[in-house]
């Protein structure tokens, strides 16, 4: 038995943990440019005269939610995802780095280039943003897609090295650096820019350096992957080895069909967890784009200081998300994490709503709750899928996922920023927010009624012993 089960490359400890971080550090760079503009909003909302670009917050609220515009209205990530499972991991990793790539380069020029007044009008929809917002959110629109491409293929990757080992962990560990790389972004990116004279386009530049060396650093977990396969075809060719590894040997691409894909479709398991993942993540991801602003507003906490207290929840994160999923390896229980995580996010944002006890110490408190949160739902929810879906049909699976939480990505934040408009004390946004946790919770609920009557194993363990 030990024999055999060292016959392939996943099996290594030390060459899957190697994998597993190549490919982590270019999700981290990506998530560092995702919200390297989220503690700006304080500058793009300065006048052009005094240096800024002279946004609203309506025109932030567009750009904030411009990251899913392409994947949302085009289908991007639904199609990403059948050429994820089309054409193998290697050329999709590669794809959707190069589109990253491309993206935060339109969106420096966006920042930093000099248009005037000159806006972007479509005046049959009454719609006109200043030009360097127009530009910038084409840039993170593209940007978007490869980014959430590149997620999906890496969490095909880590399911392709850890399935029957420390798959939870693994991913947690992902979700973690990847959380390193927003808190950097909401603790770095102003205090990096006010150093370079208030100039939004200097840690933008930086974000983009980084991605270029995440994108190199993918290139070299092609190789890896490359040699995992061969191993997996090598150790084919032994007909015993050939049942046990079933799973595994299931990834090869030409096993997909479109056909195939009603199975993903008619699986109420599945539709569980993508409005869960659609109602959680609209009440963080969003919201940390708007919450440095509501720090120094409702909270009393000065403007280099504001953007810390936000990022303490992806530091907690840090932590939290690889602890609840080893626990979720060892013990289970990943559809009451869930549950708990959801719950968690709507108290918080009930509390924010309310504005009870107007204080930064008070505010740090409430925004650890919310790390906690934003680490149970994600620990348990993504190594969850592969439990539901086949290997095969995991690429799909991951992009549907996210095509539908990408909806609430693109939708949320510009909605939001119209609210905050309109209702600058924030009660009517964080009211909002508040009703996504509440959803979420109701789906959790049902996700645990259909894990009993499917038997997913949902609450099993992840690490078969
Ligand atoms: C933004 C992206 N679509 C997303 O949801 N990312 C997740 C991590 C997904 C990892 C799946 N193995 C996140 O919590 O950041």
């Amino acid at each position: 038995m030990t024999e055999k089960i060292q016959r392939i490359l996943s099996d290594s400890k030390g060459a899957r943990w190697t994998a597993l971080f190549i490919v982590a550090f270019t999700m981290m760079t990506g998530y560092f440019i995702t919200d390297v503009m989220s503690p700006l909003e304080v500058l793009l909302d300065k006048p052009v005269a005094a240096g800024g670009l002279g946004w609203t917050s309506d025109d932030y609220g567009f750009f904030a939610g411009s990251y899913g515009l392409i994947n949302v209205f085009l289908l991007m990530l639904f199609f990403g995802g059948i050429i994820l499972d089309k054409m193998g991991i290697r050329f999709t990793g590669i794809m959707a780095c190069g589109l990253m790539v491309i993206g935060v380069f339109i969106k420096y020029y966006g920042v930093t280039g000099d248009f005037g007044d000159s806006r972007f009008t479509l005046s049959f929809v009454n719609f006109s943003l200043p030009m360097s917002a127009a530009v910038a959110s084409l840039g993170f629109a593209i940007f978007g897609v490869g980014c959430e491409i590149c997620g999906i293929t890496v969490s095909k990757i880590i399911t392709k090295w850890f399935t029957g080992h420390e798959l939870a962990l693994a991913m947690g560990i992902q979700v973690a650096l990847a959380r390193l790389g927003t808190a950097g972004a909401m603790m770095g990116a102003l205090p990096f820019a006010k150093a370079f004279g208030g100039k939004v386009g200097a840690p933008v530049l930086l974000g983009l350096v980084l991605l270029v060396i995440g994108f190199l650093s993918f290139i070299v977990y092609t190789v890896m992957d490359k040699k995992l396969d061969k191993s997996v075809e090598e150790a084919k060719g032994e007909k015993e080895f050939e049942k046990e590894k079933e799973t595994l040997d299931e990834e090869t691409d030409d096993d997909f069909h479109f056909r195939d894909l009603k199975y993903i479709f008619s699986n109420p398991g599945f539709w569980c967890i993508c409005l869960l993942c659609l109602l959680f993540y609209s009440g963080v991801f969003p919201f940390l784009k708007f919450a440095t602003k509501l720090m120094i507003a409702n909270y009393g906490v000065s403007e280099d200081m504001a953007g810390s207290i936000p990022s303490l929840i992806p530091f907690g994160t840090l932590l939290l998300t690889p602890l609840f999923g080893s626990l979720y390896d060892r013990i289970g229980k990943g559809a009451t994490l869930m549950l708990i995580g959801s719950a968690m996010l709507a108290a918080v944002h009930f509390i924010f709503a309310i504005h009870i006890l107007p204080y930064g110490w008070f505010a740090v408190i409430i925004m650890i709750i919310l790390g906690v949160a934003f680490s149970l739902v994600p620990s348990a929810m993504w190594p969850s899928v592969p439990k539901i879906i086949p290997m095969k049909l995991l690429g799909s699976a991951y992009a549907i996922i996210f095509y539908i939480q990408n909806i609430g990505l693109a939708l949320v934040p510009m909605f939001i920023g119209k609210v905050n408009g309109a209702d600058p004390s924030y009660t009517t946004s964080m009211s909002i927010f508040c009703g996504f946790g509440v959803a979420a919770v109701v789906i959790s609920l049902l996700l645990i009624a259909v894990d009993k009557k499917k038997h997913y194993g949902l609450q099993d363990a992840n690490i078969k012993k």
